[in-house]
Parts: C-alpha cells; sequence; structure tokens
C-alpha cells in the first residue's frame, strides 16, 4: 500500500519522516511550491519542524494530483482548512483510503473529519490516526503508541499493518465517533488546565478540570454513540493526559498565557478554539451538560473573564459524582 502525506506542517512532516525512514518512498505534499522546493534542497522543513532531516525516501512535491497517486492519503492540514481542502478535488480521492490526522471539530458544520470525509469524497474509506504524539516526538524516532480507527474493519487492519513502525504502535480501532471526539475535545481541555496553571489556580485545580473534563467528553461522545473504552484508550484519556499537562502543547501553552494574561495571540496551530466554540453551540443545541467547554468558549469569545469562569464552574450546584 503506498503512502502519502497531504499537508506539510509539523505534523505531516513528523509523519512522512517516521514512515519513510526504512526506505519505503512517501511523498510529502505542501501548497506552498517555494517550501517544497526548500525542503528538497535542504531536506528540512525549516519552517515547520526544524532540525529534522528528511530521509531521502521522503518526495516533497506541491502538485497535489502526484501525491494522491497514493493508495493511503493521511490528511495533515488543519481542521478549519479540511472541508474546503477536500471539496477543492473531488475527484482524486475515489477509492482513496483518506487517514485524517487533524483533530477537532468543523465550525461551520459540526462535524469531525469522517463527517467531512463523508460528505465531500464518499466514495472513498475514512479512517483516523489519534493519539497521544508531539510532532517532534515522532520525528526524532521517539516511542509513540496512537489509535487508527476505520469503520472497515479489514481496511483498519491493513492501515494498521502498513502504517505501524518499530517505534510508531498503531492499535486498531473501528469507533469513528470516539475516537475522534477524544482528540477533538482534548484540546479544549487543554486550554482550561492551562488556563488555570496561569492562572495560579494550581495542580489540583488542572486535575479536577481534567477528570471533569473527561466526563464532559465521555458524555458527548456516548451521545454519538461511541465506546467507553474508546474514550479510555489512546485517542481519548491518553491524549488528554499528554495535551494537559506539557508545555510542548500548543492549546495548553495558550491557555497557559491566556491565564497569566487575561488574553492571548495564537502563534500556531490552536484546534482547541475553533472546537470549543463548536462544541459549545452543539450542546446547547442538544441540551448536552458541557460547563468547562461553554466556560473556555466564553472566555474566547470575550463575553467573560478566566476568574469568572472559573468562579462560574465552581459555584454549580453540588451533585453526585
Ligand atoms: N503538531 C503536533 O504535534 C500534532 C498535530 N496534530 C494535528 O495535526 C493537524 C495539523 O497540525 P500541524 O501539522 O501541527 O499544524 P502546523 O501549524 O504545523 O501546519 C499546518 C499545515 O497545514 C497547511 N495548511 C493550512 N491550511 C491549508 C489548506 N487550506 N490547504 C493545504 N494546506 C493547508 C499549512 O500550510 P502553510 O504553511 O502553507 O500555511 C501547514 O503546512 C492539527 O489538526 C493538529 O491537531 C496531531 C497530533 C500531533
Ligand atoms: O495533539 C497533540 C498531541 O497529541 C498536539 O497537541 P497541540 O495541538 O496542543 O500541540
Amino acid at each position: 500500500m503506498s503512502v502519502a502525506v497531504l499537508g506539510a506542517g509539523a505534523f505531516g512532516t513528523a509523519l512522512a519522516v517516521a514512515l519513510a525512514r526504512d526506505g519505503d518512498p512517501v511523498r510529502l505534499w505542501a501548497r506552498d511550491a517555494g517550501q517544497v522546493r526548500a525542503m528538497a534542497e535542504t531536506r528540512e522543513n525549516a519552517e515547520r519542524l526544524p532540525g529534522v532531516t528528511l530521509p531521502d525516501s521522503v518526495e516533497p512535491v506541491s502538485d497535489l494530483a502526484h501525491a494522491a497517486e497514493a493508495d493511503c492519503l493521511l490528511l495533515s492540514v488543519p481542521m478549519q482548512s479540511l472541508s474546503d481542502f477536500l471539496k477543492a478535488t473531488p475527484d482524486l480521492w475515489r477509492g482513496k483510503r483518506l487517514v485524517a490526522c487533524c483533530k477537532g471539530v468543523d465550525l461551520a458544520t459540526g462535524l469531525g473529519p469522517s463527517g467531512l470525509i463523508a460528505a465531500a469524497a464518499p466514495d472513498a474509506v475514512p479512517a483516523l490516526l489519534s493519539g497521544p504524539s508531539f510532532a517532534v516526538d515522532i520525528a526524532n524516532g521517539l516511542p509513540t503508541a496512537l489509535t487508527l480507527a476505520s469503520a472497515d474493519e479489514t481496511a483498519a487492519r491493513a492501515m494498521q499493518e502498513r502504517l505501524s513502525t518499530a517505534v510508531l504502535r498503531l492499535y486498531r480501532s473501528t469507533d469513528m465517533a470516539g475516537v475522534e471526539l477524544g482528540g477533538a475535545l482534548k484540546n479544549v481541555i487543554a486550554i482550561a488546565c492551562g488556563m488555570a496553571i496561569g492562572a495560579g489556580l494550581g495542580e489540583s485545580a488542572r486535575a479536577a478540570l481534567m477528570t471533569r473534563g473527561y466526563a464532559e467528553i465521555l458524555r458527548l461522545a456516548m451521545a454519538r454513540g461511541a465506546q467507553r473504552e474508546t474514550l479510555a484508550g489512546l485517542s481519548g484519556l491518553g491524549d488528554l493526559v499528554l495535551t494537559c499537562t506539557s508545555e510542548k502543547s500548543r492549546n495548553y501553552a495558550y491557555g497557559l498565557r491566556l491565564g497569566q494574561a487575561g488574553k492571548a495571540e495564537t502563534l500556531a496551530t490552536t484546534e482547541g478554539i475553533a472546537t470549543a466554540r463548536a462544541v459549545s453551540t452543539l450542546a446547547a443545541r442538544e441540551g448536552l451538560e458541557m460547563p468547562i467547554t461553554t466556560a473556555i468558549a466564553a472566555v474566547l469569545d470575550g463575553s467573560v473573564t478566566v476568574e469568572q469562569a472559573a468562579d462560574g464552574l465552581l459555584t454549580r450546584p453540588l451533585r453526585p459524582e
């Protein structure tokens, strides 16, 4: 099964490096022809993943159709770009295995990556790759375990086999809803945890946010038909733990700055921002109780301060756990 990575950000580049390390050819597509030339010449993605050498078997390409000749395409563009990206060239996706590597909920439609793939590429096999993994760790060959999900069990087995390496260990799942919602919502909870630490509320408060955040993720995911065990796995709890406890996470680091200063610039792709908005809207519409996500969305739109959000969570009625 031939593989290409579409999107040469930090994560796409790291995946291309990991999958090409044993000499297997991997095309790495970027939309910017200048960036592709520079990667081909210097064997580095200096802008997004500096200091990592691209193996000879990574072929940077700017021709999307050329990259999309591969059987299995790893979609590594940010979540809010995915819909337009897929819709622009529908013919390229026919019969392909499309593995979404982005984490989030689309603001315009409320769909996750698998829903966007189903809408834009109905003849493709949708799949998800998600779990605790910083791009830089994968690129440096550090051990990492992720979940590969596809509703098609046979396709999931084949992709699990092809995309696993000696240090990149993939578990498989058919629970698309569970895998994509765990990955999407952990980013919102990571912003909340960063905010708590930045505002000086302490590590006990962070542990409470992680735990109650997990309850919130579970509530939405179960309402979408996900399995509880999936949320307890790598793409749920695993990624929640990593992202809520490391300053290497862009979502956590953004929350930290917000908690410290009361406002923050987005310095990098921070998927939890749009996802907080998308999920708080759909939670309100569907009557789902998601107080942390709703509070984060309110801080982000400027309608409450970090302190008011914390007070709001602390003064909720007492109830059984
Ligand atoms: N970084 C990480 O550690 C991890 C990231 N992820 C997920 O991977 C996804 C991508 O993140 P990451 O690689 O870190 O992001 P980056 O910010 O590093 O890069 C984003 C990339 O997407 C490209 N891009 C943006 N919009 C479009 C578009 N419309 N069409 C084509 N390409 C586009 C950008 O190109 P350009 O430079 O031209 O703007 C850039 O190459 C996110 O959903 C993230 O949650 C998952 C696990 C780990
Ligand atoms: O998804 C990630 C780790 O699994 C990366 O998190 P950030 O997008 O917050 O950096």
